[in-house]
């Protein structure tokens, strides 16, 4: 479910008064989602999308605001928030932040072919390339320092294997990445995974749910995207999706040189971030609502997969 906080039909028309959208035609819950309460609204005119905050740093939403405005004046295929007739996107509906955005045309990929990696790859690397001047600024809240912090939530949940897996790892990481500010910056998305992009067909209708969205590290964002899209059953990188990914990619932004040494590794921490994270969903902090959190194991699979075999080669630029 993704409605936490239903609203009727009355609400939402005097809500839509706001804007200049038209009026309310159709009021309908979005089913999918985990965090907040979603709604597909269709006016005379428009298919709109109704996002009421139920969780997180409500005080970084202006931040979002802001980096989707921008993102969507440079022609990005996000949802632009849609602001009021005084200029005003973030608006409060049923004593929650909410915001209204335009709907995007599309579903999740499950199985994305290559012609979807190339566009998810050439996307990102638009995106890499103007939001290097972006000038807003959230800290990545999932880097190292968030790993080598909250790890310790769950060792004690782990067998003694795993326990040494993930501190080892970390301490590599480390070594690696100690030095921070030395890639590339600019704002990412943070959790560019299919289900937060929708595709018409092999067209990218749009990319979704930037709650994650901070600055940092841009190769952090090409790592999550290559290992949700190009990994198969076993964790192993798919060559062809990887290259179609990557040389999309750097069509748009080539990788500089300390980017390709420390992809290997890039690879590795943002596997164990999604395992990290999904062990603490899990065990440490389940969500209040009935919901069947993410598999950590898959992130477990991948990593070792990554440590087992490597990175493949990067497409050159
Ligand atoms: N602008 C949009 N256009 C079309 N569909 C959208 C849009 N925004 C959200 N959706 C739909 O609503 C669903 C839930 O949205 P979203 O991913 O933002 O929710 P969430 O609660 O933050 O979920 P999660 O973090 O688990 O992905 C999406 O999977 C998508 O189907
Ligand atoms: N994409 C995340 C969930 C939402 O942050 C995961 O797969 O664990």
């Amino acid at each position: 479910m993704a409605v936490f906080t239903p609203l009727n039909d009355s609400q939402v028309a005097d809500f839509l008064e706001r804007f200049d959208v038209g009026r309310l035609v159709a009021l309908e819950d979005v089913a999918s989602g985990t965090e907040n309460s979603t709604f597909f609204v269709t006016t005379g005119c428009q298919s709109l999308v109704l996002t009421l905050f139920e969780q997180g740093e409500h005080d970084e939403l202006p931040f979002f605001v802001e980096l989707l405005d921008y993102l969507a004046d440079h022609r990005l295929p996000v949802p632009g928030p849609v602001h009021d007739c005084h200029g005003i996107a973030l608006q409060t509906l049923a004593d929650k932040p909410a915001l209204l955005f335009p709907r995007l045309p599309g579903k999740h990929p499950k199985a994305p072919n290559l012609t979807q990696c190339r566009a998810l790859g050439d996307t990102l690397g638009r995106m890499h390339f103007v939001s290097q001047r972006f000038a807003g600024h959230r800290p990545n809240p999932r880097d190292l320092h968030w790993l080598l912090a909250s790890h310790h939530q769950v060792l004690a949940y782990l067998a003694p294997d795993d326990q040494t897996l993930m501190a080892d790892e970390i301490d590599t990481y480390q070594g690696v990445f100690g030095d921070a500010g030395a890639l590339p910056q600019g704002a990412i998305h943070g959790d560019l995974f299919r289900d937060n992009t929708l595709f018409d067909g092999d067209t990218l209708g749009g990319i979704i749910d930037f709650y994650n969205g901070c600055t940092g590290d841009l190769l952090f964002d090409l790592a999550i995207v290559v290992n949700d899209w190009a990994s198969d059953a076993d964790g192993s990188l798919d060559r062809e999706r990887h290259d179609a990914l990557i040389e999309a990619y750097q069509a748009r932004r080539p990788l500089t040189d300390v980017e390709r040494e420390r992809w290997p590794t890039m690879l590795r921490m943002t596997a164990l971030r999604y395992w990290l994270s999904r062990l603490l969903v899990v065990y440490v902090d389940p969500p209040a609502h009935e919901l069947t959190p993410h598999d950590p194991e898959r992130f477990r699979t991948i990593l070792k997969s990554r440590i087992a075999h490597g990175a493949l080669p990067l497409p050159s630029a």
